[in-house]
């Protein structure tokens, strides 16, 4: 006989390239029962009905919240306190809500306080992701062999911690946990502001008078393209990532500038050295970022999780 699922009823709230992965690998992995998926977007809804990828589509979050053993919010982190104070208040007693979103002490402010105290909310996000969106971007591989952060609130939350921990090594990720404040610094410097600096160079080259599109398209190095990929991502995700992480970004982006302001200097007054010096401990980086196999080269299923340039 097949074990039980890990949760009889799932909700998923948000059905883009995060929430569809979710409702793909968890029906995969047999992790749930019954998967009731929802989106505000109606186009969305009748494309997850025309997928398949759901057993149940709802029409409202609350409708979708009730009676679910779990509920994970995957909308932009903007969206997810309103959608909170919608579903609050249907949770059954005894559900766990979560969420993915790529930032956690904005998510938790708004939407711990409408969370009922017979309910568990244990924060997550996990580290895997491309520069698509909707539901049709979704694969059920796209968390194997990933991070999934959880941020629990309460050491009195372990229990319902280890089942979602469980839930997302299910999918194939890699659980580990942190503090809200702590992960939002680590993703400003390996996340956001990453992307920042993408979507800021592909705007600079764009408005270079001198150099016209058709040459930035036909001389792009893949260095550029790797840039140019993250800049495709979903503007409305990534707005609301720097509107909601504005604290850890700004401090990450005023180190960065320092930092910028002194290879400027170095090449200004031809600082060999300097230059050398650090594109040489840059470099020891990379490698032992490959060395650990944690490079953008995930195992290849079919479809990288994070897809490498076209050259
Ligand atoms: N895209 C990525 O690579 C990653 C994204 N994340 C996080 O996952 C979350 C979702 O991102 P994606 O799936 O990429 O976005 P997406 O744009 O593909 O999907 C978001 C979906 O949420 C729906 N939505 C928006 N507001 C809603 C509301 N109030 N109620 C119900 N549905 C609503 C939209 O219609 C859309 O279908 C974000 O919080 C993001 O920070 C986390 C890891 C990676
Ligand atoms: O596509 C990429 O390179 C990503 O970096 C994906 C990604 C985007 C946001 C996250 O919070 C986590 C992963």
């Amino acid at each position: 006989m097949a074990d039980a699922p890990l949760f009889d009823r799932v909700a998923i709230i948000g059905l883009g390239l995060i929430g569809s992965s979710i409702a793909r690998a968890a029906k995969a992995g047999g992790l749930v029962g019954t998967l009731v998926a929802v989106d505000r977007d109606p186009a969305v809804r009748a494309r997850v009905a025309e997928l398949g990828i759901a057993d149940v589509v709802a029409e409202t979050a609350a409708e979708a919240a009730e009676d679910a053993d779990l509920v994970i919010v995957c909308t932009p982190v903007g969206a997810c306190g309103a959608v909170a104070a919608e579903i609050g208040a249907r949770l059954k007693p005894g559900a766990i809500l979560s969420d993915v979103g790529s930032v956690k002490g904005a998510v938790v402010r708004d939407m711990a306080p409408h969370v009922p105290p017979y309910a568990t909310f244990v924060p997550a996000h996990p580290i895997a992701g491309t520069e698509d969106s909707g539901p049709d971007a979704g694969f059920a591989e796209l968390f194997r062999g990933r991070w999934a952060i959880l941020t629990p609130l309460s050491p009195a939350d372990a229990s319902d911690v280890a089942r979602l921990g469980a839930f997302w090594e299910g999918m194939g990720a890699m659980v580990d946990t942190m503090s809200v404040e702590h992960h939002d610094l680590v993703f400003a410097i390996v996340s956001h502001v990453p992307h920042l600096i993408a979507y800021n160079i592909v705007g600079t080259a764009a408005d270079l008078e001198e150099v016209t599109q058709q040459e930035v398209i036909k001389y792009s190095a893949s260095g550029f393209r790797d840039f140019t990929r993250i800049a495709s991502s979903d503007p409305t995700m990534w707005r609301d990532v720097f509107l909601n992480n504005r604290e850890a970004v700004l401090e990450v982006l005023g180190r960065f500038t320092e930092d910028l302001t002194a290879l400027q200097r170095a090449i200004r007054w031809g600082e060999g050295d300097a230059l050398f010096n650090l594109f040489t401990r840059t470099r020891a980086i990379r490698r032992s970022i490959v060395e650990q196999g944690q490079d953008t080269a995930a195992p290849d299923f079919g479809r990288r999780a994070t897809a490498p340039a076209k050259d």
